[in-house]
């Protein structure tokens, strides 16, 4: 079976909570050339948000993915190419490794399951939201995080797996760790990603390069940079 994601270098990675730098469209965000969006942040996500952006993307090419932070958000939209459900491998609090999941399960039903799908994260920045939030145990070595990333492919079937620095760059020797570690499974890194250059050293890496907050703070030229660094990246590796 193959996924989608399997072709993709770049994911524009959009907070719902934030805006865009004055004058940016989403039609501006579609055209740098990234393979993908994800929708979704920690904080103060509602549904209204979602909607917006939802509706504004989806009359573009891009692929469109929300990822939601807690099964209260979920937005059930035609408009959406799926779902790209978190489960945090290194929470302390296993309501964000299967508990959360369980509720979403629990209270709707007719979930479309064909179109759900996981991403198993280690999350390596404590200062971050997210760590806070699912009480991740960050400290982790570049051997620890390569076993995590062998666990959640080899034993539980995990197709992405998400290695998250969220608001910082991180550290590329973890990342090529958890990319020598898998076999099928694609591999996303997220973090500090800010220009060429950052982009082009974690598109060695990772499969996929997640931008985020550069969209909101940076603008669009910032984020089409980032989108050459990886595809660069990917074009060397291929080359070799
Ligand atoms: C079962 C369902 C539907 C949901 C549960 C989903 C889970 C386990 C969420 C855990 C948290 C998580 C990994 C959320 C993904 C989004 C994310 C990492 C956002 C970035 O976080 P920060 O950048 O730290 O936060 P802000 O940008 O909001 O400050
Ligand atoms: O916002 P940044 O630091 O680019 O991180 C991207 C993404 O991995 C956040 O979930
Ligand atoms: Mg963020």
């Amino acid at each position: 079976m193959s996924y989608p994601w399997e072709d993709w270098d770049h994911i524009t990675k959009i907070d719902p909570d934030k805006d865009l730098v004055d004058g940016e469209t989403f039609e501006d965000v579609c055209e740098t050339g990234t393979d993908a969006l994800e929708i979704g942040g920690t904080l103060d996500i509602t549904e209204e948000k979602m909607e917006r952006v939802i509706e504004a993307t989806s009359k573009y090419d891009v692929p469109i993915y929300q990822e939601p932070s807690n099964p209260g958000v979920v937005i059930d939209d035609d408009a959406l190419d799926g779902y790209l459900i978190p489960t945090v491998f290194n929470a302390s609090d296993s309501f964000w490794i299967t508990g959360a999941h369980k509720e979403w399960v629990r209270i709707e039903d007719g979930l479309d399951w064909d179109r759900t799908h996981t991403e198993a994260y280690i999350v390596l920045n404590p200062e971050s939201s997210v760590a806070e939030y699912t009480d991740a145990d960050t400290d982790q070595s570049a051997e620890d995080v390569a076993s995590f990333a062998r666990v959640a492919e080899k034993m539980f079937g995990q197709r992405i797996i998400y290695v998250e620095y969220s608001g910082t760059y991180g550290d590329p020797e973890k990342v090529g760790a958890a990319h020598d570690a898998l076999d099928d499974a694609t591999l996303f890194y997220g973090g500090g990603i800010h220009d060429y250059d950052t982009a082009y050293e974690m598109g060695q890496h990772a499969d996929a390069v997640v931008v985020g907050n550069l969209l909101h703070d940076e603008g669009v030229d910032a984020v089409r940079e980032t989108v050459e660094g990886a595809k660069d990246a990917t074009a060397e590796l291929v080359a070799e």
